[in-house]
């Protein structure tokens, strides 16, 4: 895991959005990470707001007026050379072309194809965050396949774009099974299907990744799936943080935020707690435990990529 020293230099980092292309620079040979794909950006300077330093950025560095700068991760990182705070926003509103007023190739890049770039390594939760949307349905009680297969189309109909797949009393092979059957309709509904499961449940399967249960974690040293899957770690605490960022982690599940039935002997983390491991981790974190919609602005207030629930979201039976 990559250990927060401070102190840290706070980055300003703007994802210029034009439906869905990204404006993209490449690094030149006398910056660190030369040839590397970055979004435009700098140094935050004494006194500035993270607004106001992208706004001043974008027209230095790609002659564009911007506005409207919203928040959408936090990455703390150590480089070998430097330790950074990479505050990254996002806008839609500008005025004018973007183009290299510092000699750098400037480029709009369709969003489905940044994977395929060379990014600075903390840059790994810029893309997971864009990729993921703030709802994340888990899936709770059903009767059979065809139950399971209704449930899945109202979340679809509700806008979720990720749903794990989550079914502890069924064989492995009738949890593949689910999946397979219900992919078609979540990817034509532009969602991603997680497979609380294992890496050979996920390779019968082709979902969209697995989600790993705390327990699972420290059953590996290194990422258990390639880098075209999506890898979900389900954490209560630091510890176990660290653990999913050394396997490789896309995304983590941190609970339980609130109190919740399902788990009545664990302690609530609090939003306050929830927020402190939440500014020392570089991948976008959900928050789990008692959610609701109504608390998704809270959890986003507090680091969160957004609200993880069973019940919120399932139909119920
Ligand atoms: N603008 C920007 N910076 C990034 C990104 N990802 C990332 O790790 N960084 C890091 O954040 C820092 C940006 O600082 P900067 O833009 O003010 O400095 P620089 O690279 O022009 O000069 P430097 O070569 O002295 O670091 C660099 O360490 C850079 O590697 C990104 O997507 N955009």
């Amino acid at each position: 895991m990559n250990q927060v020293l401070s102190p840290q230099l706070a980055i300003a980092v703007g994802v210029l959005r034009c439906q869905d292309e990204i404006c993209l620079s490449l690094r030149q040979k006398h910056q660190s990470h030369a040839n590397h794909w970055e979004f435009p950006g700098g140094k935050v300077e004494a006194g500035e707001s993270i607004q106001a330093a992208l706004e001043r950025e974008f027209i230095e560095e790609l002659g564009v007026q911007t506005r409207n700068w919203q928040p959408l991760i936090e990455i703390p990182w150590v480089y070998p050379d430097v330790t950074v705070r990479l505050h990254v926003y996002q806008t839609e509103e500008f005025d004018g072309t973007p183009h290299g007023k510092e000699g750098q190739l400037v480029r709009w890049f369709n969003k489905n194809a940044l994977r395929e770039l060379t990014f600075p390594e903390a840059n790994r939760g810029i893309l997971s965050a864009l990729e993921l949307g703030d709802c994340y349905a888990i899936s709770g009680k059903f009767v059979d396949a065809t139950d399971f297969s209704h449930k899945v189309r109202s979340l679809l109909s509700q806008g979720i774009k990720l749903i794990q797949l989550r079914a502890k009393d069924l064989q492995a092979i009738d949890v593949v099974k689910l999946a397979q059957d219900n992919l078609g309709a979540v990817h034509q509904a532009g969602a991603k299907l997680m497979l609380n499961g294992t890496p050979e449940m996920l390779a019968q399967s082709m979902a969209d990744g697995i989600q790993l249960a705390s327990s699972q974690l420290f059953e590996y040293n290194r990422r258990p799936i390639g880098t075209d899957k999506l890898l979900g770690a389900s954490v209560h605490n630091s510890a176990e943080i660290a653990q999913a960022l050394k396997i490789g982690a896309d995304f983590i599940l941190l609970s339980p935020v609130l109190p919740t039935a399902t788990h009545p002997d664990m302690d609530a983390l609090g939003w306050e707690a929830f927020a402190e491991m939440v500014r020392e981790t570089p991948v976008p974190v959900y928050a789990l435990g008692g959610m609701q919609k109504a608390l998704l602005d809270q959890a986003k207030k507090h680091g969160a990529q957004g609200i993880a629930a069973i019940s919120e979201f399932w139909s119920p039976q």
